[in-house]
């Protein structure tokens, strides 16, 4: 090792970071935090570091989380087995409310000790909480034969997102905290609904105009046909790719999600390899990223 470059090299790691840090100053960030990214003690302590860090040189965080694999391995303790269709949960009410104690009790409360213990103020809110998130039912479509109306597809309490109550989060960042939302929402009449954690991560962005929406997940990016990782995409190669059936399965709607809060006001999102530890900081802070960059 040399002794002279070594610190020399640390101070050019955070000087690459300075544009960047001067950029996002005061501004807001949702991070979409994927339940496959969660299984790991030090994955989960790295990601409770990176949100604090981020606070603490002035940017606003706001994490979503998911929880499908945690509120899988719960429903098959009890005997039930879960069914998605177009990657969302059929959910019946019984299943329903063991998604709501899987990801407002236990998740939601786990990531907030999380960034606590590391010296943050996480605050948790459900959807239902300070009517945060308004959802009302949503129903799939499927293609049918040609030249025939789309099959209306009933997957039970799942949700989309209505409306976000931005009063709410603001008013949170504005005294410190950090909001961590489980992606539930709450009906017109009472229902609870689940919702789709990308979907919740997508609709806060927008709401907030926020500058950036980090989205991470279980792959390194976007894989072109080859298997290798797309760096930058616009959304003209991004809606090819759907087309030609490159991306497909749980990307689809990730990408889906990016694309609208793009259009929506958001001026970069990034879907991100969660598995990779401090991947938010990478991404954020460095100039070749890590991750698959979308913009339009
Ligand atoms: N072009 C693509 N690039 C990367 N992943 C893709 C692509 N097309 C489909 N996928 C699938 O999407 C998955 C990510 O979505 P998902 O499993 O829902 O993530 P998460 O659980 O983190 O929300 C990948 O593991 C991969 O199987
Ligand atoms: C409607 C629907 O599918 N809801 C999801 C909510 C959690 C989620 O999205 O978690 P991940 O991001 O970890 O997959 C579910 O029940 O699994």
């Amino acid at each position: 090792m040399n002794t002279i470059e070594k610190p020399m090299e640390k101070a050019e790691i955070l000087l690459e970071a300075l544009p960047y840090i001067r950029r996002f100053y005061n501004r807001t960030v949702v991070i979409k935090y994927g339940g496959h990214a969660m299984v790991d003690e030090e994955l989960k302590q790295s990601f409770a570091r990176d949100v604090l860090m981020m606070k603490y040189i002035g940017i606003n965080p706001v994490v979503v989380h998911g929880g499908g694999p945690q509120i899988g391995t719960f429903l098959k303790k009890l005997g039930k087995d879960s069914r998605f269709i177009q990657g969302m949960r059929v959910t019946d009410e019984e299943t329903m409310n063991i998604v709501e104690m899987v990801l407002v009790g236990m998740v939601n409360k786990e990531i907030v000790g999380l960034i606590n213990r590391e010296g943050g103020k996480a605050v948790g809110l459900s959807g239902k909480d300070g009517n945060l998130i308004s959802a009302v039912k949503y129903y799939l479509s499927a293609e049918k034969a040609k030249d025939t109306p789309p099959e209306i597809i009933d997957i039970g309490l799942v949700g989309k997102v209505k409306e976000i109550n931005t009063d709410l989060i603001n008013s949170l960042v504005r005294d410190g905290f950090i909001p961590v939302i489980a992606p539930t929402g709450y009906g017109e009449n009472g229902e609870t609904f689940n919702i789709n954690a990308d979907l919740v991560a997508g609709a806060v962005a927008s709401a907030l105009k926020a500058e950036k929406l980090i989205l991470l997940t279980d792959v390194a990016g976007v894989l072109n046909k080859q298997g290798e990782l797309i760096n930058t995409m616009n959304n003209e190669e991004t809606l090819g790719m759907i087309e030609d059936g490159t991306i497909d399965g749980g990307m689809f709607p990730k990408v889906k999600c990016c694309l609208k809060s793009l259009r929506e006001g958001v001026h970069k999102a990034h879907i991100v390899d969660g598995r990779q530890k401090h991947a938010i900081l990478l991404e954020m802070f460095t100039d070749k990223g890590i991750g698959t960059e979308l913009v339009i």
